[in-house]
């Protein structure tokens, strides 16, 4: 097997060229091969590149070997470079050698001369090899660095220190730079937290946990460019390993044209083309946020609604564009007259909307109302008519009037027909109570829609014991609101506001759901049956829910119907209306006790009670205090106990508190009694213990007996 090789030599003599050749063929190469001697002819044979291998004499009449490496040089060739010379001293091959040339041979030895060249041929293939992936890795480089520089986007790469936090910048491509105005250098010396606009350590942090977490990530961001401009980007982020450690590729999409796209489509869905104020739909939004900032922080708000006062008139007579310009001049006027954090709508036509989003006192929003009255005062001049407006403003409050958007909106809208039939030109507020409710109240009233989500209301029982028997028959459920900063607060202070405000429905449930439970629970346990007594407000009362929410709690607790009593005030009975009577035997019908709670002090009378279906007279505790010492009042306590045994109704006597008035009332024949002489009003637990201990309980039983202590 023959390789072939190509060979140059570089040999004035003819016999010298000829005995390095036979050396080649010898050992295995089939040749073909040129002979030059002069530098004009190498340089003709090197414009043939397909040499294998330069074989040259050191010193030749008119070339040499170094000039035939200059020439080798000067064509970039890579060709194994061997001198076979006669003579050559040492200095002079070492020479040849730095100066490229890759092994010197004695003409007189030419063994060596075959195994030289395999051992050239050998590395010059390496080298080539070498050159070319170094080459193609340059090209490569050259090329991803090209995409790098001239990709749209912004590219970082970031390391990753070894507790997984975002390193600094380790390579930055033009666009970058170019984007954020900075020099590649200046770049490279900050850090992501420099560039990024809404910059806080905790988020950067956040952000590459869940680079690491996911591997990629795709979120949107602000940088800051060095002149403090500001451009969004969405940026796509990969971490891989890198060498040792791992990195960060984040490629930042410039998104500036996007936000603006979206920021006009979302100021036209959420602006009134006309006026430019927010529409309904931004009005609602921003209701809703102000609502829950409200409840959370307990805040009272306040919408109004506005109508122009025969704004059609003009639309239709003037037309609309003389229209459409008068409501673009109230839109200004409005706004005005309301702070930055106020918001103005047009909901549509001629009806504007105002959110207050933070009200201190009822009177700051009625002097807005009247601001915005009165600035539509001055006549509005447009296509030379001179126009006068005016407003309808209608007010309605959270939490009063509403808890929800769609609730406020509609009182307050209720409120403006009614300021339009107050003569328009006017303002009226949804609840006319509002008007002389103090903030305090209104605050209070907050807290207590929260007390009641919060539970921080407890029910409070006091026994009530039968007369005859000495022994507890029943017990009145009364509320109480254990505030955690105020303490307990007395139903005395809240019953009347949770009534103004409305609160009293959802409450007084509440204490009946809980006061039917607890019961059931007592009887559970194997205690006689008690009979539970509720109060039940004039307000609560006309409820149209409340013999629904009855049943229902009857049902959800399991309690029989005769073991719940509802104490009336006598204001309800007083009216005497045909619904009254129609919902009291409504009730009676479902087997419930009825009584009428502090009677004697109102409007009662011997004919109202027989229309009635009741069961039990409270003779109120006012005359109970007293009757002893005035006897006025111990004539009226007879009186009530006689008119209502008459009516075969039975009497209890609440506000016992001294045996005196216990033995009166015995006397008297009454029935039942309520007082804290026997208990005041305890918290469950203990109510369980006091029923445990009834029948040990001496001291009452010699009492109810004897009316009497033991001495
Ligand atoms: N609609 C609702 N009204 C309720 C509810 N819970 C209570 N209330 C009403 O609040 C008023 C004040 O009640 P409270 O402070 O609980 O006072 C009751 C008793 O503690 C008190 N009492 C009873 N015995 C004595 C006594 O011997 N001396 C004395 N000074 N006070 C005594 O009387 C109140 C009982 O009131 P009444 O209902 O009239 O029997 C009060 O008007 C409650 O009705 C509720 O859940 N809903």
């Amino acid at each position: 097997m023959t390789n072939p090789l190509r060979v140059l030599i570089v040999e004035d003599s003819e016999d010298d060229a000829a005995l390095i050749l036979r050396e080649l063929r010898r050992g295995g190469y089939d040749l073909s091969a040129e002979r030059v001697d002069t530098s004009e002819e190498m340089e003709a044979a090197l414009q043939n590149p397909e040499w294998d291998v330069v074989i040259t004499d050191f010193n030749l009449p008119r070339f040499s070997a170094l000039a035939a490496l200059d020439l080798i040089k000067k064509h970039q060739l890579d060709l194994p470079f061997i001198i076979v010379s006669g003579i050559i001293g040492e200095d002079i091959a070492v020479a040849a050698m730095k100066a490229g040339a890759h092994d010197y041979l004695k003409k007189d030895n030419l063994a060596r001369l075959v195994p030289a060249i395999e051992r050239e041929l050998r590395e010059c293939a390496e080298r080539r090899a070498r050159r070319h992936a170094e080459l193609a890795l340059r090209e490569r480089e050259e090329k991803y660095r090209k995409l790098f520089n001239n990709i749209y986007d912004a590219i970082f790469l970031n390391a990753l220190t070894e507790d997984g936090r975002m390193g600094p910048f380790l390579e930055v491509n033009d666009v970058a730079c170019e984007r954020l105005g900075y020099s590649r250098e200046e770049l490279l010396r900050l850090h992501p937290q420099d560039i990024i606009q809404e910059d806080t350590e905790r988020k950067i942090n956040n952000i590459t946990k869940a680079i690491i977490k996911h591997g990629h990530l795709t979120f949107e961001m602000t940088l800051t460019g060095k002149s403090g401009d500001v451009y969004p980007v969405e940026v796509s982020a990969h971490v891989f390993p890198l060498g040792d450690s791992h990195v960060v590729l984040s490629i930042a999409r410039d998104i500036r044209e996007r936000k603006r796209a979206e920021e006009i489509i979302w100021h036209q869905a959420y602006h009134d083309a006309l006026t430019g104020l927010p529409n309904r739909l931004l009005f609602r939004d921003r209701l809703e946020q102000a609502l829950a900032y409200a409840r959370r922080h307990e805040k009272v708000l306040a919408v109004m609604f506005l109508d122009l006062d025969r704004f059609k008139t003009i639309n239709d007579t003037l037309g609309h564009s003389v229209g459409d310009q008068l409501l673009q001049g109230v839109a200004r006027r409005l706004t005005h007259c309301v702070r930055e954090e106020d918001t103005v709508a047009r909901m549509g036509g001629d009806e504007f909307t105002l959110l207050l989003p933070e009200v201190e006192q009822v009177d700051d929003v009625a002097r807005i109302a009247q601001k915005l009255i009165d600035a539509l005062k001055p006549p509005f001049y447009i296509e030379g008519y001179e126009l006068y407006s005016s407003t309808s403003i209608g007010i309605a409050f959270y939490p009063n009037d509403g808890e929800e958007p769609e609730t406020i909106l509609k009182n307050a809208d209720t409120a403006m027909y009614r300021a339009k039939d107050h003569g328009r030109n006017n303002y009226q507020l949804y609840a006319a109570e509002m008007s002389s409710l103090s903030f305090e109240r209104l605050a209070l009233g907050n807290m207590l829609r929260k007390a009641l989500d919060h539970e921080e209301l407890l029910v409070h029982y006091q026994p009530q014991l039968d007369l005859r028997t000495g022994r507890i028959f029943g017990m009145e459920a009364l509320v109480r609101w254990q505030h955690p900063d105020l303490g307990l607060i007395s139903p005395l202070q809240f019953i009347s506001l949770a009534e103004e405000t409305g609160l009293i429905s959802p409450l007084g449930e509440w204490v009946m759901r809980t006061a039917c439970a607890q019961t059931k629970a007592w009887q559970a346990a194997g205690l006689a049956p008690l009979r539970v007594a509720v109060n039940l407000s004039a307000r609560q009362f006309k409820h149209v829910g409340l013999i629904d929410t009855v049943a229902q709690v009857l049902d959800d607790t399991g309690l029989e119907p005769q073991y719940l009593e509802l104490e009336l005030t006598e204001s309800i009975v007083a009216e005497n209306a045909e619904a009254t009577i129609a919902t009291l035997r409504d009730l009676k019908a479902m087997g419930i006790k009825l009584s009428i709670d502090d009677f004697g002090t109102g409007y009662s009378s011997l004919s109202y009670l027989k229309r009635f279906p009741l069961d039990l007279l409270k003779i109120d505790q006012s005359f109970v205090h007293h009757m002893t010492s005035d006897s006025d009042d111990a004539a009226i306590v007879t009186a009530v106990i006689n008119m209502a045994h008459s009516l075969k109704l039975k009497v209890i006597a609440e506000g016992v508190q001294t045996e005196e008035q216990l033995s009166l009332l015995r006397r008297q024949d009454c029935d039942q009694v309520q007082g804290n002489l026997f208990s005041k009003p305890i918290a469950a637990e203990e109510f369980g213990q006091l029923l445990l201990q009834q029948a040990t309980n001496e001291r009452w039983q010699h009492l109810l007996r004897t009316g009497s202590t033991f001495t």
